[in-house]
């Protein structure tokens, strides 16, 4: 039908309005732009566009009131069931009286885009041969519409179909363009997420980074990776990075159980877990932090599961504090995608994790079997000894080793505790695993603490890589403590606590480790003495002392001395390729006389260098040799050690043979040597009484 042009009459105007309604950029403004129009020509005193969407058999209406404000109602359901149900299967206009729109349709009668009107007015807005809406005109006058107002409608409808098209397909590319646009940002997301994730091997860089990129583009605030132990079951190890401060995260690394939290629930569905909360009474205590950051917000979380090849590794769990807008479909789907690179990066950063502690493990037990093969070769594989006290100790070494008992050996210096540890270890169960030493007076104090439980990398100044500690190595084994008596105060309750509950934590870090170390300990010091001076705790002191074996010194069982010498110079002569098959009567007879503060290791150093000083087959030893050792037999049996070797006299001597080795300590001439002392147990001494070495020279 052609258009009549309005009462001004003018295809001008019909050119201008077809221009403008196919102009409008959205629904509103057309229906505005139509209610200007129908309003200025008297066809109409309001309109509503109707849009019907077939997907879901929904409608929504766009319309403007007397004062140009918007009116929208989306997909009600009394508008899809409405007047524009009945031109759906018939494409035609339909006109009510205000009595019958009423009553037929009472519920669309409330709304705002229904005011008062008189007559009703529906027609179809048709493209390309299919229903895309309606549009309706109400008029509020007594006259109804004549038939050159309908012809006008009519040919006014074609028009508003044009202008929904145009609108339609303008939202359609803009639609295109942002799901490219989007598509496009978030592929390149992943692409650097997982760049970054990827090229991480450490657990602590890979959260931080991929906190960052997380922050970065999605927002959250709060960022942890809770990772099930794969040693402690039940417990996860947290990093958490925590944006209070977006130029300085907040980095925490923790362990805790994984029973109550909301990562327990996600490990166990396998699903993701979205919700708000605001208040922290349900929470697990780590995760009240949230609210202890972020003081009277509400918290939006986002727990995700990181699964690689079906294994459950933990969850990534994200939070921010107000109800966050990351809702949107494609947001939750790029996370997901997110989780999945996650978790193979984790599992790469776990491996990695693995084959370290392998490596390390490998290289310090190579270390600890160098070390033991090289003692052993060096203590000649046995012990010595036929005199009552030395049988008494070896009966005492057979009724213990068994057990899994710790052992104290007490003895002065060089009398032999090293080797009746390895005795203990040797005939006990353990023996298919290894003994390892750590003398406590070697050690520097402040080394000694991860030396003997370890420490994570980071767990101090200097500490650049994990280290795994002596408790660690001796597990199922033998710990050996040497001059456990300058074990420092404050690490004493911690070897207290291992030897109670069997367990310790690595510096550094809070994962538990369980041992199965049998400990023995050695020292020459008076550790009753030292409880009682409030040296040396003495619940550690009673713990340790549960089997105590004591070892005589040589001038105790002077009749071991022959046995020794003879010993050792055929092993020292066979090890220096000489060839030495008697020793003289009389040189035995005089070594047992000999009184030995250094007890065997000086005997032992006396004979190495009479056998290096021998030039035919049988052992020479000069009287000049022989002076620095006073005469066994200016001592009577009932003399103590104290008045033998008291303070003042090891004073003296140390201090005497230092001055006469210059000042050298080790060496086959130095002091240590000369005095039948280990370097480390000179160096000890020294400390302890106050000797300076420098003053002295
Ligand atoms: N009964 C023995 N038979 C054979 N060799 C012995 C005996 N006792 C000690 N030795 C030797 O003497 C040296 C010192 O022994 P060991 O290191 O076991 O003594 P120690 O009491 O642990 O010394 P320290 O108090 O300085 O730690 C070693 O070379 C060891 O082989």
């Amino acid at each position: 039908m052609a258009y009549t042009p309005n009462r001004a009459g003018s295809d001008q105007g019909f050119f201008e309005i077809t221009r403008t309604l196919i102009q409008q950029p959205d629904f509103c403004s057309l229906a505005q732009v139509l209610r200007n129009h129908v309003e200025q020509s008297g066809l109409a005193d309001s309109v509503n566009l109707l849009m019907w969407q077939p997907d879901n058999q929904s409608a929504s209406l766009y319309s403007v009131d007397r004062q140009q404000q918007a009116i929208f109602y989306r997909d009600e359901a009394s508008l899809a069931s409405g007047p524009l149900s009945h031109t759906l299967p018939h494409p035609e206009a339909l006109y009510y009286p205000r009595e019958l729109f009423q009553q037929r349709w009472p519920q669309l009668s409330q709304l705002n885009a229904y005011p008062a009107f008189r007559h009703y007015c529906l027609l179809p807005l048709v493209s390309q041969g299919k229903i895309i809406g309606g549009c309706e005109f109400l008029l509020n006058a007594e006259r109804r519409w004549s038939e050159s107002d309908i012809a006008r409608l009519q040919a006014l409808a074609p028009i508003i179909s044009l202008g929904v098209e145009h609108i339609l397909s303008h939202r359609q590319s803009d639609d295109v363009y942002a799901q490219l646009y989007r598509e496009r940002n978030d592929f390149r997301l992943l692409v650097a997420i997982t760049n970054a994730v990827l090229s991480k091997l450490d657990l602590d860089e890979l959260t931080k980074e991929v906190a960052r990129e997380i922050h970065c583009n999605f927002g959250f605030s709060s960022i942890s990776l809770a990772l099930r132990s794969e040693d402690n079951p039940g417990k996860l190890h947290l990093y958490s990075t925590h944006y209070l401060d977006d130029s300085a995260p907040l980095h925490d690394r923790t362990g805790v159980d994984e029973k109550g939290t909301l990562s327990e629930k996600v490990i166990k569905s396998r699903e993701a877990l979205f919700l708000t909360l605001s208040s922290r009474d349900s929470l697990a205590p780590y995760e009240r932090m949230l609210f202890e950051l972020w003081p009277g917000a509400e918290q939006t979380l986002y727990l995700f599961p990181l699964i690689f090849s079906g294994r459950m590794l933990g969850v990534l769990k994200l939070s921010h504090p107000s109800p966050a807008a990351f809702t949107g479909v494609a947001n939750i789907k790029l996370l997901r995608q997110i989780t999945e690179r996650l978790a193979i990066a984790v599992d790469n950063a776990l491996a990695y994790q693995e084959i370290r502690r392998l490596k390390e493990r490998l290289l310090d037990e190579n270390l600890a079997l160098t070390e033991q093969i090289n003692k052993v070769a060096g203590d000649f594989g046995e012990i010595i000894g036929r005199s009552e006290p030395m049988m008494a100790v070896m009966k005492q070494v057979e009724m213990v080793a068994q057990s899994d008992s710790t052992v104290m050996i007490l003895g002065e210096t060089g009398t032999g505790k090293e080797l009746i540890a390895r005795a203990i270890h040797k005939l006990s169960g353990r023996n298919g695993r290894r003994m390892v030493k750590l003398n406590c007076a070697a050690v520097p104090a402040g080394l000694l603490e991860s030396d003997l439980f370890g420490h994570e990398r980071g767990a101090f100044t200097g500490a650049s890589a994990q280290r795994i500690g002596r408790f660690e190595l001796a597990d199922r084994g033998t710990l050996f403590l040497d001059e456990v008596g300058d074990m420092p105060l404050e690490l004493q309750p911690k070897l207290l606590r291992v030897l109670q509950e069997q367990e310790f934590e690595r510096l550094g870090s809070n994962k538990v480790i369980k041992t199965d170390a049998r400990l023995i300990a050695a020292t020459n010091r008076d550790l009753k003495q030292m409880v009682a001076d409030r040296e040396f705790r003495s619940d550690l002191y009673y713990r340790l002392s549960v089997f105590p074996i004591r070892i005589p010194p040589l001038r105790e069982r002077p009749q071991d001395i022959p046995l020794l010498v003879k010993a050792f110079t055929f092993n020292i002569a066979r090890r220096l390729g000489r060839n030495i098959d008697s020793i003289p009567a009389q040189t035995l007879k005089l070594l047992s006389k000999m009184e030995w503060p250094g007890n065997v290791r000086e005997l032992e150093n006396v004979i190495e260098r009479a056998v290096l000083l021998t030039r035919s087959n049988v052992l020479q030893l000069s009287h000049a040799d022989m002076l620095p050792y006073p005469a066994l037999a200016t001592h009577t049996e009932a003399q103590t050690d104290d008045e033998i070797h008291g303070e003042e006299g090891e004073y003296q001597r140390i201090v005497r043979v230092l001055k006469e080795s210059n000042g050298v300590i080790a060496g086959p001439k130095g002091a240590a040597v000369r005095l039948g002392l280990k370097r480390t147990t000179l160096l000890s001494r020294m400390k302890r009484l106050g000797i300076d070495k420098k003053a002295l020279l």
